[in-house]
């Protein structure tokens, strides 16, 4: 296998992607980010301050790449387009909007690509249509047996989510592309997983496999799973409440504002007062944009201008 180094950094590599374009593996290797969100905002730099880039090449013989072909179907994002590529997760209450607004972000700018929660996957989970069940539908009715299970696949799907190599358009543009994930693993663990345990839906002992495998995973993949920015949604429960019955779907007919009210202090006390403890180092450094969406955005063109030009200012930051 013959490699060949197209640029190199003395520093310590920390993270390796490999895309596979044309028979050609691109390997790319960033290094750590070092700059805290403060530093960047003083220094104006950018959110790939600190990540050096080694990208390196390698043969490999045909048997070797249809396992790998399989595996990959994308074009390979190279060079200076991941590197000006953005991370950003919404977060929010449910019903609060977030399908919405990532919906809008992308009908405002096609550089800013919405990745939406895999909410059809949890409804479906299964190999053929007989033997699919609702596991949505079975946590809501049944949270005690089927809470922990339910959060295994979310997790595990958002991560398949969050792994995506960006969509082939965005590698093009001229501007700075975003990828927008709805929800992350991140509000998996610091949301739901947590609000499940203290509610008592999740028991001790799955509590902590829980941790142990998030934590040991979210290592291993590093900074592949990691985000430059996080938009957190805001409205106060009873209003996600309104918006939830409107939207009517079938598994939800149970939620109760306690329920949601809950999950909202759980997002303040991670995004705002800051008082969850979080495990992941480069998470406590992420900058938080909060939206206030109470008001229809939807409707009034001044609240949806006005929310969109603090996304614009935001994404210029990261
Ligand atoms: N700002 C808003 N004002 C009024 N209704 C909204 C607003 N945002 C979303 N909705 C409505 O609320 C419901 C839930 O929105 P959705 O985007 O699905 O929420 P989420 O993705 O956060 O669960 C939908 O019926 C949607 O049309
Ligand atoms: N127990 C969990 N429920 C979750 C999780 N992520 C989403 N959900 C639920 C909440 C909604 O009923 C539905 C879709 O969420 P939206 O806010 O996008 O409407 O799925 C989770 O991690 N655990």
């Amino acid at each position: 296998m013959a490699l060949s180094l197209l640029s190199s950094s003395t520093r310590t590599c920390m993270r390796l992607n490999s895309y596979l374009h044309k028979g050609e593996l691109t390997v790319l290797i960033s290094l750590p980010r070092t700059a805290s969100n403060k530093e960047w905002r003083n220094t104006g730099r950018r959110a790939v301050c600190g990540t050096g880039r080694v990208h390196a090449t390698a043969q490999m013989n045909e048997s070797t790449l249809k396992g790998t072909r399989k595996r990959r179907a994308h074009a390979p994002p190279v060079g200076n387009e991941l590197e000006r590529l953005r991370r950003v997760s919404i977060e929010g209450n449910i019903a609060v909007g977030k399908s919405t607004f990532a919906k809008l972000l992308h009908s405002v700018n096609k550089d800013w690509d919405v990745v939406p929660e895999p909410v059809g996957k949890w409804q479906n989970v299964g190999t053929s249509e007989k033997t699919a069940s609702n596991l949505l539908d079975m946590m809501y009715r049944d949270p005690q047996r089927w809470s922990y299970t339910f959060q295994t696949f979310s997790c595990m799907s958002r991560m398949h989510t969050q792994l995506q190599p960006p969509a082939t358009h965005l590698l093009g543009s001229g501007g700075t592309p975003v990828q927008v994930f709805e929800r992350s693993v991140y509000s998996d663990r610091y949301i739901f997983a947590l609000t499940l345990f203290e509610l008592g839906s999740i028991n001790a002992t799955e509590w902590a496999v829980y941790q142990s495998w998030h934590s040991f995973l979210l290592e291993q993949f590093g900074q592949r799973l990691e985000l430059e920015g996080i938009i957190y949604l805001k409205a106060p429960p009873q209003i996600c409440l309104e918006r939830l019955k409107r939207r009517d779907r079938d598994e939800e007919k149970g939620v109760k504002l306690d329920y949601l009210e809950k999950l909202h202090d759980q997002h303040e006390n991670w995004l705002v007062n800051k008082s969850t403890e979080l495990h992941f180092e480069q998470l406590k450094q992420v900058p938080v944009l909060v939206l206030d969406t109470s008001g229809n955005f939807e409707e009034d063109e001044k609240v949806k201008n006005n929310l969109i030009s603090q996304v614009r200012e935001f994404f210029s930051m990261l």
